[in-house]
C-alpha cells in the first residue's frame, strides 16, 4: 500500500523510481489477479449523444442544433445488440450523454414519442428489452445517477459505471473542462458512487488523466475511490484513462499525456487501491500492451468485434488475436470476461436482482464456464481468443 504522502511524493520520480514502482504493482497483480489479463466482449449502444454538459475533451456529445443530435430507436438497440449477440458479446454496454431533457427543448420532445419524460427512464426500458429480448447484459454508463435511478436501474442491468474524472473543483472554473458541467461537480460523482455503494450495484469507475489536474489531484481522486470501496465493497474495477485531443474541441491543442506518466498512475493506483480492485487500461488509446502489463494492470476493459468506441471514434480497437499475442509474449492469458466480475457472482444475492442473475451467460452455462466466472483465478479457457 501507498500512503497520500508516499504517493504525491512519486510526482517527480525518476525513471529508475518508476521502473521499481511498476515492479512493485506488478507484484501486487500477480498475487490478487495472477496469470490471466481479461476483457469483456461487448456492442456499445450510444442511447443518445445529447447531453447538458460540455466537457472541453468531448467529441461525442452533439447539440441539437447541428441537426446531428440522436435517440437510438427501439428497434436500432435490439438490432445491434442481437447482431453483437451473434458474435459471441455478452454486455451491452449503454454509454449515452446525461439529462440532455433538462436543457433541450428537442430531446424532450423527441423522448415524448417514445413514450418517455427523461432519458433514464427510457434507458431502463430498453436494458429491460436487452434482457428480454437478448442474451445479453446491460452495463450502464449514464454518468451521475440519483439513489433512486440506481435503484430503478438495479433490477435490468449487471453492472453499471461512471468515470469520476477527478476530484478536483477546480477543474470547474472557467477556461478549464468542466466549466458549466453540472454533472462533473465533484460532489455530485461522489454521491453517485455512494448511491451505488449504498444500494450494493457491482461498480465501474475511474480517473481521465491530463485534463488539467495536478498530480496530487489525481492521488486525492484515487484515494476518494478507495475510501468508498472500504465503505461499500462495491467498486469492481477502475478505469484508468488517458485523455486523448480531439480536433474541434476546447482541447484540441491540450497536450495528451505520456506512456511514462500512464505507466506512474498505473502503478500508483495499483498500489493506492485496494487489491481486490481490477485495474483496467483502455487497449485503443495507446499501444503500448507490454509498458500497461509491466505498470500493474489486469484488464483490458471492453472490446467490440461488431461497434466502434463512440467516445473515440478514431482510435480502433485491436484484434483480439494481437492483444492475446501480447498477452502472452509477457507471460498471461488473454480471457474473457463478463461485465460483473467473480466476487460480485458469488454473492449474487446481495448484488444482482434474482432475475438479472438468471439470465448471467454462467447461470446459463451457455457461454463462460460456471468455474470460470466464480474462479477468475484459477481459469485455462480461452474462448474469447478462440473467437477473434
Ligand atoms: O468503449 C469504451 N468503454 C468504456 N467503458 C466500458 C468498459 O470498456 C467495459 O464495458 C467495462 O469494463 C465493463 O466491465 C466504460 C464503462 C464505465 O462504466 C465507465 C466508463 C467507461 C469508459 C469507456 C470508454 O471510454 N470507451
Ligand atoms: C466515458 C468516458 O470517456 C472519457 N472521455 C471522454 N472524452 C475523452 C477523450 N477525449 N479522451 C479520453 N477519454 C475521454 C470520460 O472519462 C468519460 O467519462
Ligand atoms: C459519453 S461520456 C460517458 C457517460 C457520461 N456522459 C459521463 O461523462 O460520465
Ligand atoms: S463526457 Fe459525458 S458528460 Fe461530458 S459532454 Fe461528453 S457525454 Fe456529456
Amino acid at each position: 500500500m501507498l500512503s497520500r504522502k508516499d504517493a504525491i511524493a512519486l510526482a517527480n520520480c525518476d525513471k529508475e523510481e518508476l521502473e521499481h514502482l511498476c515492479s512493485e504493482a506488478a507484484k501486487v497483480r500477480d498475487t490478487y489477479w495472477p496469470n490471466t489479463l481479461t476483457y469483456s466482449r461487448k456492442v456499445f449502444i450510444p442511447l443518445t449523444n445529447m447531453c447538458r454538459d460540455t466537457c472541453g475533451y468531448c467529441t461525442f456529445v452533439k447539440h441539437p442544433d447541428s441537426g446531428q443530435g440522436n435517440i437510438l430507436s427501439r428497434d436500432r438497440v435490439l438490432s445491434d445488440v442481437l447482431k453483437g449477440q451473434q458474435q459471441g458479446c455478452k454486455e451491452a454496454l449503454f454509454s449515452l450523454g446525461e439529462k440532455p431533457e433538462k436543457r433541450y427543448a428537442y430531446a424532450r420532445d423527441w423522448l415524448a414519442t417514445l413514450g418517455h419524460t427523461s432519458m433514464v427512464n427510457y434507458l431502463t426500458e430498453v436494458c429491460e428489452m436487452v434482457l428480454d429480448k437478448s442474451l445479453m447484459i446491460p452495463h450502464v454508463n449514464a454518468g451521475t445517477l440519483t439513489f433512486e435511478e440506481v435503484k430503478q436501474l438495479k433490477p435490468v442491468s449487471g453492472s453499471m459505471g461512471m468515470m469520476l474524472e477527478c476530484t478536483s473543483a477546480r477543474l470547474m472554473k472557467k477556461g478549464q473542462p468542466h466549466h458549466a458541467c453540472p454533472d462533473k461537480a465533484p460532489g455530485v460523482r461522489i454521491q453517485t458512487l455512494e448511491n451505488a455503494g449504498k444500494l450494493d450495484v457491482p461498480f465501474t469507475t475511474g480517473i481521465l488523466i491530463g485534463i488539467g489536474e495536478t498530480w496530487e489531484e489525481r492521488i486525492d481522486s484515487l484515494l476518494a475511490i478507495n475510501a468508498l470501496h472500504a465503505q461499500y465493497g462495491h467498486i469492481q474495477e477502475v478505469i484508468v484513462q488517458n485523455f486523448r485531443a480531439k480536433a474541434g474541441t476546447a482541447m484540441a491543442n491540450a497536450p495528451e499525456p505520456t506512456l511514462d506518466d500512464m505507466r506512474l498512475t498505473l502503478a500508483a493506483a495499483r498500489l493506492i487501491l485496494h487489491p481486490d480492485i481490477s485495474l483496467q487500461a483502455p487497449p485503443n488509446l495507446e499501444q503500448e500492451y507490454t509498458a500497461y502489463i509491466s505498470a500493474g494492470i489486469n484488464d483490458w476493459g471492453g472490446i467490440s468485434p461488431l461497434t466502434k468506441d463512440f467516445i473515440n471514434p478514431e482510435r480502433a480497437w485491436p484484434q483480439i488475436a494481437t492483444l492475446a499475442g501480447a498477452c502472452e509474449s509477457a507471460g498471461y492469458q488473454l480471457q474473457e470476461r463478463l461485465t460483473v466480475y467473480p466476487k460480485y457472482l458469488r454473492s449474487a444475492e446481495r448484488y444482482l436482482a434474482t432475475n438479472v442473475h438468471a439470465a448471467m451467460p454462467a447461470s446459463r452455462a451457455d457461454g463462460l464456464a460456471v468455474e470460470q466466472c466464480l474462479s477468475p483465478n484459477s481459469v485455462t479457457r480461452t474462448q474469447g481468443v478462440a473467437h477473434a
